[in-house]
């Protein structure tokens, strides 16, 4: 291919609005165009890549046993009724109306689509187990759409669901999707872990995330160092020891001015106590209606925990003016005392024997609190944000915590949607038992976001030859040049005729032009014909560690090959 002949519209300035390095580079190499707000076209080079990542997922799909199909993006409402979910989501959910002013949604997912597809096709235990997946676009209307392709909301998702006949079969699709994941990452160049996730409100109970480690992810994983553990969760799942460290003495409780005092390190400076000696109240707004949480001052209250305990489908910090109406006192002086609010209490609170808590009244706190004597403690439960530092749950080592990507996630689902939308099957004696389900997710577009992320330096990206849009760049410094251009021209179709992926430079632009953007597309190897050429010698450069080497232009296929062989 000629590059003169493709659109591979480069950039020199860095677009504004893109704040994380796969955003500009993928802007200002010509492989994505903003339409609007989380919403993008690809370019060639970019589909290029999307195909190279959808293949390597396909083949992993196939290998496990999946069959592909096309399911529509217009998803009737009466599959999301059946399932109660189309009054669950808000606003994330794109909803439009048909000419006949029938309700339809743009599929953020498909558990609905295929379930019903099963239940109307998977009669007997004979058809079990199934894996059935597809690769296509998603629809979500994100709040707060960033970060280009890894928070769009349109985007590419492979989601592969399975049907089996029973727990025991879930769990050996679980396991075989689980290793064709971690086949997928290795094999598009992700340094990745996989962790223990939250199911949110798809149900069923367990779940894993595949996380691409990376500064620019929006989710925190938490880790055990000794990989004999192996310890690793996301944030919203993490568990920790807990301290149950006695923390005071018993004594009278007493109320105490603290005038604009306020935080809990506030609070516990001016009363000159430790700060887990406070106990914390977050006042919550749910669709169930006010909650208030209580925790340790030197903990944070994890929504994701608390949500997933109360059965909440909506959780949200209480603003001011409500924190006023339901404690009588500005936030920072709420408390647990004579609070007609339900209470969920952290465990860890319970080892506080004479804690300080708001008086839910302006400018006071009571102090020497005892948890069950003052307040009630019918509801306890793990409601805390692990952090780093605190013990692992397993072998009691100090976590650290890293930031990720999540570029896929499995599920265990259970017979949540086959009960709903009736697929049942036969067993062997003629019984009727319900399908039991997983579904496992990769978002192809953030993948290839995720790729650039870990694979870039400040010239612009490095790709892996796996997913590389061509894996060989020829690059004629001078293209007027006779010798020059014979001698690329002699390269280029000698690759080609090899099958080898290979991009010629063609275009009548300055050196420098040329090398800049040859290294910011990030073309795995480039063979440079320049002033070489008339004693037939041309310098081939890896993009990755920029070693070149000058070879005689009769060695060039062998080495291009054995570059090819050893992958990257
Ligand atoms: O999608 C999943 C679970 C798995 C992920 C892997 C592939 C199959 N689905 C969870 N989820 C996330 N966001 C959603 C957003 C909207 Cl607006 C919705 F209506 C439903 C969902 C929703 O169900
Ligand atoms: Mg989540
Ligand atoms: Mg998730």
């Amino acid at each position: 291919m000629r590059l003169t002949t493709w659109l591979v519209p480069t950039l020199r300035e860095v677009p504004a609005e893109a704040e994380v390095a796969s955003h500009r580079l993928l802007l200002r190499a010509g492989f994505i165009r903003r339409v609007a707000a989380g919403i993008y076209t690809l370019l060639p080079l970019g589909k290029r890549v999307l195909a190279k990542i959808e293949s390597i997922v396909r083949e992993e799909m196939n290998r496990a046993g999946g069959q592909e199909i096309l399911m529509p993006i217009l998803q009737p409402a009466e599959l999301w009724h059946r399932s109660g979910r189309w009054e669950v989501y808000g606003p994330e959910l794109f909803r439009l109306k048909d000419r006949h002013g029938r309700d339809f949604c743009l599929g953020p997912t498909h558990e609905e689509m295929i379930t019903a597809l099963v239940a109307a096709e998977v009669r007997s235990y004979k058809q079990l187990p199934l894996l059935l997946y597809q690769i296509g676009n998603k629809y979500r209307d994100e709040r707060r759409p960033r970060f280009g392709l890894l928070r769009g909301r349109e985007f590419i998702m492979k989601d592969l669901y399975s049907f089996d006949r029973d727990w025991a079969g879930l769990e050996e699709s679980y396991r075989k999707m689980y290793e064709a994941y971690t086949r997928v990452f290795t094999r598009v160049g992700l340094n990745f872990r996989a962790v223990e996730a939250d199911t949110g409100a798809i149900g069923g109970s367990v779940s894993h995330e595949f996380m691409a480690l990376a500064d620019a992810g929006e989710a925190v994983v938490v880790y055990c160092p000794d990989a004999a553990c192996g310890y690793a969760a996301n944030v919203e799942k993490a568990e920790s020891l807990p301290s149950l460290e006695e923390i005071g003495e018993e004594g009278p409780m007493e109320l105490v001015a603290t005038p604009g005092v306020r935080s809990a390190e506030e609070v516990a400076a001016f009363l000159g106590l430790p700060v887990k000696q406070i106990i914390k109240t977050l006042i919550y707004r749910t669709e169930k209606g006010l909650v208030a949480a209580l925790v340790r001052g030197d903990r944070e209250v994890n929504e994701v925990k608390l949500q997933n305990h109360l059965g909440v489908l909506e959780l949200e910090l209480a603003d001011e003016s409500l924190v006023e109406e339901a404690t009588g006192a500005p936030p920072g002086f709420a408390g647990p005392i004579g609070l007609s609010l339900p209470l969920v209490v952290d465990r860890e609170v319970l080892y506080v024997k004479a804690g300080a808590v708001g008086a839910n009244r302006p400018d006071a706190h009571y102090i020497n609190v005892l948890p069950g004597r003052d307040f009630p403690v019918q509801n306890v439960a793990d409601i805390r944000q692990v952090s780093e530092g605190d013990p692992c749950p397993r072998c009691g080592q100090p976590l650290l915590s890293v930031r990720g990507i999540e570029v896929g996630q499995i599920f265990q689902l259970g017979d949540k949607y086959s009960r709903a939308l009736n697929a049942y099957y036969l067993d062997e004696k003629g019984e009727k038992r319900p399908i039991i389900m997983g579904c496992y997710g990769i978002g192809i577009t953030r993948t290839m976001a995720a790729v650039v992320e870990q694979h870039h330096d400040e010239e612009g990206i490095i790709w892996p030859l796996a997913v590389a849009p061509f894996q060989v760049l020829v690059l004629p410094v001078n293209y007027e040049e006779v010798p020059q251009r014979e001698v690329a021209e002699e390269i280029y179709n000698l690759l080609r005729e090899k099958g080898i992926e290979v991009l010629l430079d063609d275009r009548e632009e300055r050196p420098g032009v040329k090398f800049k953007d040859a290294d910011l597309v990030g073309y795995p190897l480039r063979i440079t014909v320049g002033r070489h050429a008339a004693e037939g010698k041309v310098e081939l450069k890896l993009r990755r560690t920029g070693e070149t080497w000058l070879v005689d232009k009769d060695e060039v296929l062998e080495k291009v090959a054995a570059f090819l062989e050893g992958k990257d």
